[in-house]
């Protein structure tokens, strides 16, 4: 075992009294001020925003400032231990990359700029179906890394199965069936910006190089770019999916298949009888459904259905080390982190990500210690009140 926020935290102390005068921010909100100055309007709006009157993404921040800890005392938290098993296999840490399309529009280095980041930390990178580079390539610069495949289900059946198909192929070790973006919401920034990146062939990475999606064109996508286009537009989300389809995807695929941007309950227990190995609490960081519950508001009542039976993980909200634990103690088994990868990728690329992970996974490790916790598995609610407002 090996506290990991004592190391990180000495580290930067260490730089005294010669600190690098072009060391990266530390504080999410100085990763986000730093974002908005070296990103144009349409790119920043499309990350930063939500839908709607953005209701929710401010009802995820509120929610983790209703909840606090309350740390207990003289409990030996000298040696201390942020591993956790999921779908069989071990991590160093109880975070994830989460799933982000389109990571073309913040930096360069892109998708393969963040996939680097989180193989340096063994931090698994979940690879979006909307990213600008294919799959493959992802895998290919990850090596032995741990990633997982997140799948935005078309309404080609043939496109879906080729893709996990794919991830199967490339070395993917979980699929995560996103389940809340069928379409996209009505997000005011991007409509005031006029501000699509698909539209300008940014994020159709695995689909113009996708096999089943080329076989149903007229002309190549290098002939045709804009049909192409024109025709991932029409097969990209699938409106019309029910809990019934969700065989086709076992069939499909051996890997675990977890599902996200489960709110409810009754959704929860649904999951569980249609044998799913897995469930991410989400509402997509407040894009999807403006005035959706909060997701960490959501959690407790998820966990409370789910009894233990299958892991859930949470996103929405996640932006320090003390959030990761509240999480965990509401009965997360580990967290995405969105935004705040997206911030660090915008400002320095792969560096970027790099060192906004490597913060939080600091901060996360101090915090639980101080607040008298060993284990990322022991921490529980008997660690938090609610405040009631
Ligand atoms: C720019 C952007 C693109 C995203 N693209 C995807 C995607 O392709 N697939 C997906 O499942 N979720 C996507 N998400 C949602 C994230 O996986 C995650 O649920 C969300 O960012 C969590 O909220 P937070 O960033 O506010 O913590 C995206 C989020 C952002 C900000
Ligand atoms: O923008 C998003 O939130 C998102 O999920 C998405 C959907 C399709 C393509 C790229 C990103």
């Amino acid at each position: 075992m090996t506290n990991i926020g004592n190391q990180i935290q000495f580290g930067v102390y260490q730089t005294m009294p010669n600190p690098d005068p072009n060391r990266l921010p530390i504080a999410f909100e100085e990763w986000e001020e730093r974002a908005r100055e070296v990103l144009e309007d349409g790119p920043y709006y499309y990350v930063a925003g939500g839908a709607g009157g953005e209701n929710t993404m401010k009802a995820n921040l509120h929610a983790f400032n209703r909840w606090k800890i309350v740390p207990r005392m003289l409990r030996n938290v000298e040696n201390r231990d942020t591993s956790v098993e999921l779908f069989g296999k071990n991590y160093n840490f109880p975070l994830m990359h989460a799933p982000i399309g389109v990571q073309s529009i913040i930096h360069e280095e892109g998708d393969l700029g963040s996939a680097r980041a989180c193989a340096e930390l063994g931090v698994p990178f979940i690879a979006s179906s909307a990213s600008t580079v294919p799959m493959e390539k992802i895998a290919e610069v990850m090596g032995d890394a741990p990633r997982w495949f997140q799948l935005y289900w078309s309404k080609d059946p043939d496109i879906a199965a080729s893709f996990l198909r794919r991830a199967e192929a490339s070395g993917y070790s979980a699929i995560i069936v996103t389940l809340d973006t069928p379409m996209m919401a009505w997000r005011e920034h991007d409509l005031r910006n006029v501000y699509l990146p698909f539209l300008i062939g940014e994020g159709v990475g695995n689909y113009l190089t996708d096999p089943a999606f080329c076989s149903k064109l007229e002309k190549s996508p290098q002939e045709d770019p804009n049909a192409a286009i024109m025709y991932w537009t029409q097969v990209f989300g699938n409106a019309s999916l029910t809990w019934d389809d969700l065989a086709f995807l076992r069939k499909h695929t051996k890997l675990p298949i977890v599902l996200k941007g489960i709110l409810h309950p009754d959704d929860a227990k649904l999951a569980i009888e249609h044998g799913v190995d897995g469930i991410i609490v989400s509402n997509h960081g407040g894009r999807q459904v403006d005035g959706a519950i909060g997701a960490l508001d959501a959690l407790p009542l998820v966990c409370d259905a789910v009894q233990g039976q299958i892991p859930v993980l949470m996103d929405s909200g996640i932006r320090r080390g003390s959030d990761v634990i509240k999480a965990l103690a509401l009965g997360a088994k580990a967290v995405l982190v969105g935004r705040p990868c997206m911030y660090g990728l915008a400002v320095a690329g792969e560096k970027g990500v790099k060192a906004v992970l490597q913060n939080m996974i600091a901060d996360m490790d101090i915090t639980m210690a101080l607040a008298g916790e060993r284990s990322v598995n022991e921490l529980g609610k008997s660690i938090l009140v609610n405040e009631k407002f």
